[in-house]
């Protein structure tokens, strides 16, 4: 038996830990997705192929994205798929993108930090927000390539130097940290998974994760040997999985998850709604760094608000002392690469 249109398409969406105001367009939003051929881009491409609010999904990699297309195309559902390949067609893959997700880059091996992708991965960046600030310089930017501590600086100055301030529309996707630390957490307290929505403040990568277990949704006691454990849990859930992968790669499938869900937020956001979620923006939610994840609210024109870090307790409070100069070297280093 055939399943109802509405059944099909929305199940990773559950958990999302958004609340929602008006919705106000109907518009056909379009989204780029640049490294479409990758480990996460393929199963990215699975999942937005199915979001109902997305109209037009477009495939962008140096290889491979016409296999992607054909075999994305031939899903059941109404969003148009189309190939774009190689730098000379990255132009018309983003314009008129409302939401251009990046996950292009390389990933860690055992015995990296994100860091150290930085040489590689920062000129790829570099390069596709170029073209994004002619192409496409209202869009807002997902950005998923590490190191996200300093590729979302990367891009904001690339962006200036175009003459275009997108700061209130390029984000870090941090969403995996939250859906991780909600997936170790209900694990850990048999909680509802789909119901548990914990906040993950700071940036990505490390010490600079921190998840703020005090605010968890609904209430949950931890004491304070469970925090001690779960912190760093999450914090080095990344490497958990490169290590596992062994070589081949880092976390792709869970990251596809995060990164439709928070490709989902934008776009309802383009169409509307107001949407609250962690994101890595330029913020000034903590003394000392021009970037930082918070919950914000995201509506049409990109961040509305920055919704701070709400109350911590001491650990948490601690926790963010410690990211405070590793967020600040990475985010320096990022501008630096720009700037010169
Ligand atoms: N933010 C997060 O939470 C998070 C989670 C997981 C992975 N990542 C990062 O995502 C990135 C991609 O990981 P992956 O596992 O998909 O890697 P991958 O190597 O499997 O795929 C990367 C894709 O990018 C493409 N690519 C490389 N340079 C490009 C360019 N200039 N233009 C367009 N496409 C280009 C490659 O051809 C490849 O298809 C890595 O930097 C990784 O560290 C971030
Ligand atoms: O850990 C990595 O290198 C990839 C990603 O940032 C993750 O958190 O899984």
């Amino acid at each position: 038996m055939a399943l109802p249109a509405s059944a099909k398409c929305v199940s990773f969406l559950i958990n999302t830990g958004v609340r929602t105001a008006a919705r106000q367009s109907s518009s056909q939003p379009k989204v780029a997705l640049l490294g479409a051929s990758g480990g996460i881009g393929q199963p990215l491409g699975l999942l937005l192929k199915q979001d109902p609010n997305i109209a037009n999904l477009a495939l962008y990699d140096l290889v491979g994205t016409p296999g992607v297309a054909a075999d994305l195309s031939h899903i059941d559902s109404n969003c148009r798929v189309k190939a774009y390949t190689g730098a000379k067609e990255l132009a018309a893959c983003v314009e008129g993108a409302d939401v251009v997700v990046i996950p292009a880059g390389v990933p860690r091996k055992p015995g990296m930090t994100r860091d150290d992708l930085f040489n590689t991965n920062a000129g790829i960046v570099r390069d596709l927000v170029e073209c994004i600030a002619k192409a496409a310089p209202k869009a807002f930017i997902a950005i998923i390539t590490n190191p996200v501590n300093s590729t979302v600086p990367i891009a904001v100055e690339v962006m200036k130097n175009n003459g275009v301030d997108a700061k209130k529309r390029i984000f870090g996707v941090t969403t995996l940290d939250v859906v991780r630390a909600q997936a170790f957490v209900s694990e850990l307290k048999s909680t509802d998974a789909a119901k548990t929505v914990i906040p993950v403040i700071g940036g990505h990568a490390g010490i600079t994760i921190i998840p703020v277990l005090s605010q968890i949704q609904p209430s949950v006691k931890f004491s304070e040997d469970e925090i001690k454990k779960l912190t760093p849990r999450i914090q080095d859930a990344g490497t958990e999985v490169v290590n596992a992968k062994a070589g081949a790669g880092s976390a792709t499938l869970s990251m596809a998850l995060a990164g439709a869900r928070f490709a989902n937020y934008l776009v309802r956001a383009v169409k509307g709604e107001k949407i609250e979620a962690c994101s890595y923006v330029a913020s000034d939610a903590v003394k000392g760094v021009e970037y930082f994840s918070t919950k914000v609210q995201i509506g049409q024109s990109g961040v509305e608000k920055i919704l701070g870090v709400g109350s911590l307790s001491p650990y948490e409070k601690a926790c963010v002392e410690a990211a405070v100069p590793q967020l600040q070297k990475e985010i320096a280093k990022g501008i630096k690469f720009i700037k010169g």
